[in-house]
């Protein structure tokens, strides 16, 4: 495996892939007169990172909730791994989301279990019925993954920041999702972690070979993970491109965001 330095270091991948795991078609959504979304179209592929860039306000949330069906837009349509979710019912859903991670600021960890019971939790839910009796190991490897093996035994409150954040990718990773969604994965970390973290979710990529959709505007961490970056701007998808792309964008409301 590589390391985190050669991960960090290496060059955002310039060659999509072809299948795509995430479709957003002329997505709408307001609040009263407040017109959050509208007509925001994005696609994400398999294996690939996308970050979805925007001021303070313009709706990055409330896309979000819109993917996992936390919010019902208003117009468009909105396809997870080939199924339209605006025609699933509730255990559809359930089954949809168990093939989503989610990567929350809070990291949503139980504070009064240990680490290990922590990563337990979401594979006796989900109730796997082809992973029984292999959880021990699965919690092992997850913990390998994120490079926290020997925190097995802990209880998050003796855990730093940075690494409270590594067992909640662990957590979400136990359970192979295709896709995973992370909202402002650094916020909150100093820049070394973040910088790690932002290492370890390029590692998890090339591992598992998931997909991304990355709510982020730590714009050093957006150059690390991005492969692609959608710009939300006036609701809609103002502009898309590399990070390289959008910072020699000639439109200042673009290029301001890399400076
Ligand atoms: N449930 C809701 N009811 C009413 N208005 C809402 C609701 N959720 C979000 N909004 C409004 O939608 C707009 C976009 O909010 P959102 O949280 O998506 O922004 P954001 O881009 O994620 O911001 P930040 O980067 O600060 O987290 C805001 O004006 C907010 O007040």
């Amino acid at each position: 495996m590589q390391t985190l330095t050669e991960l960090t270091a290496a060059p955002a991948s310039t060659t999509a892939p072809a299948e795509v795991v995430l479709t957003l078609e002329h997505i709408s959504k307001s609040f009263g007169d407040n017109h959050v979304l509208r007509d925001f179209s994005l696609n994400l592929h398999r294996g690939e990172n996308v970050v979805v860039l925007g001021k303070s306000g313009s709706g990055k949330s409330v896309l979000v909730k819109c993917v996992i069906g936390l919010l019902r837009p208003d117009a468009g349509r909105i396809t997870v791994l080939g199924q339209d979710i605006s025609t699933l019912d509730h255990e559809e859903m359930d089954q949809l989301r168990a093939k989503l991670g989610f990567l929350f600021q809070s990291n949503a960890l139980y504070d009064s279990m240990t680490v290990r019971e922590n990563l337990l939790f979401p594979l006796r839910r989900q109730w796997l019925a082809n992973r029984r009796g292999q959880e021990a190991d699965l919690v092992q490897q997850a913990l390998e993954d994120v490079g926290l093996a020997n925190t097995i035994d802990k209880m998050p409150a003796e855990l730093s920041g940075g690494q409270r954040k590594r067992i909640a990718l662990a957590r979400t990773l136990i359970l192979r999702p295709e896709i995973i969604l992370y909202d402002e994965p650094t916020t909150g970390l100093d820049p070394i972690t973040a910088r790690e973290i932002s290492g370890l979710i390029r590692q998890v990529q090339q591992q598992y070979q998931t997909a991304a959709f990355i709510i982020s505007h730590d714009m050093d961490s957006v150059r690390l993970v991005a492969d692609r970056i959608a710009l939300l701007a006036d609701g809609g998808c103002y502009a898309q491109g590399t990070y390289e792309e959008l910072a020699r964008h000639e439109d200042p409301r673009v290029n301001d965001f890399f400076v």
